[in-house]
């Protein structure tokens, strides 16, 4: 702490000793302060006299208390003076002001009213002032994407630029407005940031007509190019909180069966190009995808690798984590287009395995059931099935266009059948266990192999086994610098021989099991039939002796 001399030559310690309370400490402070300045700074020169210090001391004490009169008055007025006067006063000084101020301006709100999403023409003019303007600007905010690689700079808070259109000046300027309610903090989404534009009334036609949609297009443009992609996941406030995605799988790495991989790139291709197919048939634009089939079979890699092939961001949702349906509504009306809404491992996700009461045969058309029952909930988890199916298929799934929606599960057989119906569920994939043409792919991916001696014998092996792409691709991995393709190979035949052996094991456990319940009920048959045949002798004893 800093010492402080005083006329007394006291230091800031001694004022700490006599501290009582803030009204001490202001009148201690202002007394301190009067006798700094009256007794003239000692390591300054003198600049004014004692006589004018003192004048202009008074003075500013006079300056203070009309200050502080001003200030009572006019809490006064706020305080007492009708609203309504109020409003028509401010409105005729508002219309006076016109007169005589020559400029407009405008307001762009980040949000919309009562919309959740950011809206376009926010985020545009966002990028087309980082773009053009920031150079302008005094303070920056920067936003670094792909580890460091972008840095996409917009203008700071209460930061103004100024920009050039068709030899006019066009001022900028960016604020936010803090919400009135009392709160502990504000979080991101409680501030509400504008941009202001500024500029002589007489080219308000100009603005409003030309500068404003050249901004709108440039920023979009400026986007496109500069899209970061984005996973989001929904987090406990029921928000999408997003990274940036950066996944290195695509269909050139996914190990599937090439006739299959073609039909879905083809399946994606002809979806992104049909939005006036799909408002022509009057639905809307997604599309549904279940992937099912073993652990480690490449579901998740598909989803990251039509999310590359189609540019589009991907909403990871976790239904575990929402209170009820109004918690998923909300979070499909957050998502943007161009996106992938992805619920992985559906059948464990909350409970729509089965939930349904056993369906009467003749039940014409599933969605007949009753859909609002509740199912069994997990804790707080109040997402029900009708919820969900609407989400996908009912009218809140018009919100939004461009979108797809993808299911992954191990067990489809446990999936309700209103769940993953076309229309729904439009399409369905089955990533299956490792075939040969699978493993070349893994190969040529991992060793960069084409062909080799030992692929015969590992096609053999893995018609008779059943391993995932990923047991393959980590058999195919070197394990050290030493280790060469051969190698690779060579443990791979390894595993699969194992894999063989168990299962060969398994089958003949099953066999050893099957014959041991057919010896078994052979055993009862001979037993219950001995019972019956000396049953039948006693009885016939009887009869004969009755007959005799
Ligand atoms: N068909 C495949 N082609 C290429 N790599 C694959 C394939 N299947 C699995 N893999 C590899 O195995 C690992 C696991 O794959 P992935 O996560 O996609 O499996 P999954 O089907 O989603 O498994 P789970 O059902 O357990 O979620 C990944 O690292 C991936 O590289
Ligand atoms: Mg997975």
């Amino acid at each position: 702490m800093g010492s402080f001399c005083d006329s007394r030559g006291g230091t800031f310690t001694e004022y700490n000793e006599d501290i009582k309370s803030t009204r001490v400490l202001y009148s201690l402070l202002y007394k301190g302060l009067r006798d700094v300045v009256k007794n003239q700074v000692k390591f300054t020169k003198t600049i004014y006299s004692t006589k004018e210090v003192s004048e202009i001391v008074g003075d500013m004490t006079q300056l203070g208390s009309m200050m502080a009169g001003v200030m009572f008055v006019f809490a006064i007025f706020q305080q007492w003076f009708p609203e309504e006067l109020g409003n028509h006063i401010e409105s005729y000084f508002q219309r006076l002001v016109g007169f005589v101020y020559p400029y407009i301006t405008i307001i762009f709100p980040e949000y919309q009213v009562d919309e959740y999403e950011r809206s376009v023409a926010y985020m545009a003019i966002e990028r087309y002032l980082s773009a053009h303007s920031s150079n302008g600007a005094k303070r920056l905010k920067a936003n670094v994407f792909e580890g460091g690689k972008s840095v996409f700079l917009s203008m700071d808070d209460d930061e103004e630029v100024i920009d050039e259109f068709k030899g006019i000046n066009i001022r900028w300027s960016s604020s936010k407005i803090i919400p009135q309610q009392k709160v502990l903090y504000t979080s991101h989404d409680d501030e509400k940031r504008y941009f202001r534009l500024t500029c002589h009334r007489k080219h308000r036609d100009l603005i409003t007509k030309h500068y404003l949609h050249h901004v709108i297009d440039e920023g979009k443009a400026i986007a496109a190019q500069t899209r970061q992609r984005k996973l989001y996941t929904n987090n406990k406030r029921n928000h999408w909180s997003h990274i940036v995605f950066e996944h290195p799988s695509t269909f050139d790495t996914l190990a599937m069966d090439p006739k299959m991989k073609n039909e879905i790139l083809n399946d994606l291709m002809t979806f992104s190009k049909s939005k006036d197919y799909y408002k022509k048939v009057g639905k809307s634009w997604k599309r549904g995808y279940l992937l099912y089939g073993p652990p480690g079979t490449g579901k998740s890699s598909m989803i990251a690798a039509m999310a590359n092939f189609l540019e589009y961001d991907i909403y990871d949702l976790e239904l575990t984590s929402l209170q009820d349906n109004t918690d998923l509504r909300k979070l499909l009306i957050h998502t943007s287009s161009q996106s992938i809404i992805v619920i992985e491992d559906i059948d464990c996700s909350i409970d729509l395995t089965g939930q349904r009461k056993e369906k009467k045969e003749d039940s014409k058309d599933q969605d007949l059931i009753p859909k609002k029952e509740k199912i069994k909930k997990k804790k707080g988890n109040e997402v029900t099935l009708s919820g969900l199916l609407n989400f996908i298929d009912g009218l809140w799934s018009a919100c939004g266009s461009e979108r797809l929606i993808v299911f992954t599960t191990n067990h489809i057989e446990k999936l309700d059948p209103a769940l993953i119906r076309r229309g729904r569920m439009d399409k369905h994939i089955e990533m299956s266990y490792c075939c040969y043409e699978t493993f070349k792919v893994l190969a040529k991916n991992y060793l960069d192999l084409e062909s080799h001696e030992l692929f015969a014998t590992i096609s053999q092996l893995l018609e008779e086994t059943n391993m995932s792409p990923a047991d393959v691709a980590e058999n195919l991995m070197p394990k050290s610098a030493q280790e060469n393709a051969e190698n690779c190979l060579n443990s791979l035949i390894k595993s699969l021989e194992n894999a063989k052996q168990e299962v060969t094991l398994k089958a003949a456990g099953e066999a050893y099991k099957m014959s041991e319940r057919t010896s078994e009920t052979i055993q009862d048959s001979d037993e219950s039939s001995d019972a019956e045949s000396n049953n039948g002798e006693s009885s016939d004893a009887e009869s004969f002796d009755s007959d005799h």
